[in-house]
């Protein structure tokens, strides 16, 4: 078992760039933790120096507590899957497996209790004596998982390791991996840029961009309370829309300004939030799956749009529709949140009032099961929630 800190973490390479800037983490004993970001954001970075492949420019690295900076990756016990397998062609299963324990000198029966046992636990126990080249992706990326494990490391990183398994196999994966991190209880650190593999298999997300740890938390913590609109924008498909709008004072009250003048109230209860930012341009953010086809409950407020376009998704139907709202007038009772992570201040105002029209490129995405699912030519939705960032 292992904790993993990082405090202000920076990689230079000799390009003179930054890939990882002033990044502070504490990872906990058995956590499955999962960076995301798009592509050369820095994840591969942070933890190839976690596994001590990549030397830490500045800051330092703690593993349950000690200062690991200077410390040889064969003496960190932590083991590494890659999404390239890494496997020796000319080995069998069991030699691959077994490869790292016989590096060490552990004794022939010991191996082969190991290699036996891990391999019944990864359904690989009839494929022992196969060659790489006569392995499906799948069980292939077992082997490499197989050869981690029964290393018996304090903990387990993990890059892209499902990249390059078919969607199907992907899924099912996942969950394997869900299921061995529970059955082993040891610390995780998964690379993905897959936002499905992000939100449901870790306990914790790090979003990063640009050398930049940008938000750690939960899954559902992240996706409902992101700190700004490129984790907003990351964390969602189709992506959230975005409205750009001024905070106004009129009377007293405050207000954001769309496009062509028109103004949202903002709740009583969202009011001081909001007027420190008077004269300061915000951005609208809703979910598209915040647009429903009938009201739900009180905290549902109609918004007429034009819906142009919809999607079949089998399960849901999507509907990326650019659309006009046009002007309603709804009292409200809005909950700004806290302040979450670094970046702008997002405020999260579920019951908006709204008099507007012309906002520009909606989309939504409704359930099939409802009864009045969106169809081109739709006008009339239900938003539940928004969000704004100054
Ligand atoms: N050996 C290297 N020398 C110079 N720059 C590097 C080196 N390795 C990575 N980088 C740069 O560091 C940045 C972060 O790279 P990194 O591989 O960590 O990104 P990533 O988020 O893992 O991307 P991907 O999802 O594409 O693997 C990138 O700009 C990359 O070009």
């Amino acid at each position: 078992m292992a904790s993993i800190e990082l405090q202000q973490v920076s990689k230079i390479y000799q390009n003179n760039q930054y890939s990882v800037r002033d990044v502070n983490l504490k990872i906990n004993d058995g956590e499955f933790v999962i960076f995301l970001g798009p592509s050369g954001c820095g994840k591969s970075t942070t933890l190839r120096m976690i596994a001590g492949l990549e030397s830490i420019t500045s800051g330092e690295l703690r593993i349950n507590g000690q200062n690991v900076n200077r410390v040889a990756p064969r003496d960190r016990n932590i083991a590494v899957v890659f999404q390239s397998y890494a496997l020796y062609p000319h080995m069998t299963v069991a030699e691959n497996m077994a490869f790292g324990l016989k590096m060490r000198g552990t004794p022939a029966a010991i191996i082969r209790q190991k290699v036996a046992e891990t391999a019944a636990m990864l359904g690989l126990d009839q494929l022992l004596h196969r060659k790489p080249a006569a392995l499906s992706g799948g069980q292939r990326q077992r082997v490499a998982l197989g050869r981690a494990i029964v290393r018996e490391p304090q903990a387990f990183l993990l890059d892209e390791p499902l990249s390059n398994l078919d969607a199907q196999l992907r899924a099912e994966m996942r969950t394997e991996l869900i299921k061995l991190h529970r059955r082993l209880g040891k610390t995780m650190v998964y690379v993905t840029h897959d936002q499905v593999e992000a939100m449901t298999m870790g306990d914790r997300i790090c979003i990063m961009r640009d050398g930049y740890l940008v938000q750690s938390g939960t899954p559902l913590e992240v996706y409902a309370n992101p700190a700004n609109t490129f984790v907003a924008q990351f964390l969602s498909s189709p992506p959230i829309n975005l409205v750009s709008c001024i905070v106004r004072s009129r009377a007293g009250e405050i207000f954001l300004e769309l496009d062509g003048g028109r103004l949202i109230r903002v709740s009583d209860y969202a009011q001081q939030h909001y007027r420190r930012h008077e004269g300061k341009p915000v951005t609208l953010g809703i979910r598209p799956e915040d647009f429903h086809a009938r009201q739900h409950g009180a905290h549902w407020q109609p918004l007429p749009f034009n819906v142009t376009a919809v999607e079949a998704l089998g399960r849901k139907i999507s509907s990326p529709a650019p659309s006009t709202m046009s002007g309603l007038w709804c009292a409200s009772t809005a909950i700004p949140c806290r302040r979450r992570g670094s970046g702008s201040p997002c405020i999260w105002i579920p019951i908006p009032c709204i008099s507007s029209t012309a906002i520009p490129a909606m989309s939504c995405r409704v359930r099939r099961r409802r009864p009045l699912s969106i169809n081109p030519g739709v006008r009339l939705c239900y938003v539940k929630s928004l969000c704004t960032w100054a």
